[in-house]
């Protein structure tokens, strides 16, 4: 029997705001039929228009604020909501950092591990401007190259020149170069039809050193006035690096396989705590270098080096954590899958004179199973996995090389909370406050550190 939604599309309904997802929308309930409200706040009264309506659950916007939370703040308007750059924005700084705390002991309440504490979020003095890089897709808008954002659950081009949480100068490059691909004519991508040349602009920039790489990621190798328009960019202020990346495919995956230098360096740099660090395009960097900063130093302090120590960094990007945590450290290895990336931090490691290093391109799956097949034997092991956490080949090695201590930079706690019982069946348990660090100030994603330690 096919169960009728209670709501209608395009119907205005008077609701209540009980809850708040992972990704910052609010929740209302009809008859326990939920409505996903973005740029609402637990608490407030609202009227919505539902925008859509599934099997479960459905959408709405807001179209009045009936009864307003004391949480809320003027956001900067409808394209910040609509395209997703800052979803939080219409909640107090205060309001967000809660909130991320709140998820993490969501999860761990739901796995049935709320003696585990999680600390205040560590947040930021200024909370916006703070993205050291850009990718800005190019689309076609009433007959103009445009730059922008797009619409949530959409590929539709809102044009944006002020980002609001990337670094301001980014966004002067941006609108620069969109000018020069505008004066040059260049044709923007495509989507539906896979035509078009200009597909994405990346830009990054060492928030210390200055530096500022642009990467134009384009649909064909040959794109029309290229040298023209490469001197132009370089005319542009901090630019040390014009690279072309050619992504033939229809796909959303942003950046393709081939890669060539069009003038400059085919690196930026930038500095971390103190060090001096080469950043390749394909390369992760933290993105956000100030809070960056933080969540290292406390995964050094949480690390509990004395000099002594082997460490394991898997997941070891450009080296950034491994260098750090080598200065207080007998031998750091490290284990990163993108071979530009462990270019880098052989590099990195060489010109911060970090000795007593090695790096390895691999799989972690496979090179933590290698490690302990050599009988490596870590005191800690550091791992700082992307979103989807720890494969449990990771975790099992982990555990037979019985580090003392396993310190965790993670930046999903759905994975970080499962991981955390896996690792628990195997003998390490949390005694430590979790420390969520805000690296996405206005969005909701969360980073935290954790400390697994071996019982003896
Ligand atoms: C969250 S980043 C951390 C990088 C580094 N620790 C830092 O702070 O800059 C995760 C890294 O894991 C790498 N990676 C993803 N899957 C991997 C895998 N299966 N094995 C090894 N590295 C992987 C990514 O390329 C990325 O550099």
């Amino acid at each position: 029997m096919k169960i009728k939604a209670p709501v209608e599309k395009n119907k205005i309904y008077t609701v209540k705001i009980e809850d708040l997802t992972y990704q910052g929308m609010g929740v209302a309930k009809i008859e326990h039929f939920p409505i996903f409200i973005a740029d609402s706040i637990p608490g407030e009264k609202i009227e919505s228009k539902i925008t859509k309506v599934q099997k479960n659950f459905a959408f709405g916007r807001v179209e009045k604020v009936l009864e307003e939370s004391p949480d809320r703040v003027a956001g900067n308007g409808a394209a910040y909501t609509q395209t997703g750059i800052a979803p939080l924005q219409h909640l107090t700084y205060d309001a967000q950092l809660k909130f991320k705390q709140n998820q993490i002991n969501n999860l761990l309440k739901k796995s049935h591990l709320e003696k585990i504490e999680v600390a205040d979020t560590i947040g930021m003095e200024d909370p916006t401007g703070y993205r050291n890089k850009a990718q800005i897709p190019v689309r076609k808008i009433k007959g103009q190259l445009e730059t922008g954002f797009f619409k949530r659950n959409s590929h539709d081009l809102v044009p944006i020149e002020d980002f609001y949480i990337q670094d301001p100068i980014i966004d002067q490059v941006i609108v620069k170069v969109r000018d020069i691909l505008r004066e040059y004519r260049v044709e923007p991508y495509d989507e539906i039809n896979h035509k078009g040349i200009i597909r994405n602009i990346m830009v990054r920039r060492g928030r210390r050193s200055g530096q500022v790489m642009v990467v134009l990621i384009t649909r064909t190798k040959d794109v029309p006035h290229l040298d023209e328009i490469t001197a132009a960019i370089t005319q542009i202020d901090g630019v040390v690096s014009v690279i072309q990346n050619i992504n033939y495919k229809q796909t959303n995956v942003i950046m393709g396989e081939e890669d060539r230098v069009l003038a400059g360096e085919s690196v930026i740099h930038d500095e971390l705590l103190g060090q001096d660090f080469i950043i390749s395009a394909h390369s992760f960097y933290q993105v956000n270098p100030l809070q960056t900063e933080k969540l290292y130093q406390l995964a050094i302090e949480k690390a509990g080096l004395t000099g002594n120590e082997t460490v394991l960094d898997v997941y070891s990007g450009i080296g950034t954590i491994s260098l750090a945590m080598a200065q207080a450290a007998k031998k750091v290895y490290g284990v990163e899958i993108v071979k530009e990336a462990v270019q880098d931090a052989k590099i990195n490691a060489f010109q911060n004179n970090a000795t007593n290093t090695e790096f390895v391109v691999g799989k972690a799956e496979d090179q933590m199973q290698t490690w302990q097949a050599d009988g490596l034997k870590p005191d800690v092991v550091v791992v700082d996995p992307p979103r989807k956490g720890l494969d449990q080949s990771v975790i099992d090695a982990t555990v037979a090389m019985q580090p003392t201590r396993v310190v965790y930079v993670s930046c999903n706690p759905a994975t970080l909370v499962r991981d955390i019982e896996r690792f628990g069946e195997q003998g390490y348990d949390v005694n430590q406050p979790i420390v969520p660090v805000d690296q996405f100030p206005q969005t909701p994603h969360v980073e935290s550190v954790t400390v697994l330690e071996r019982k003896d």
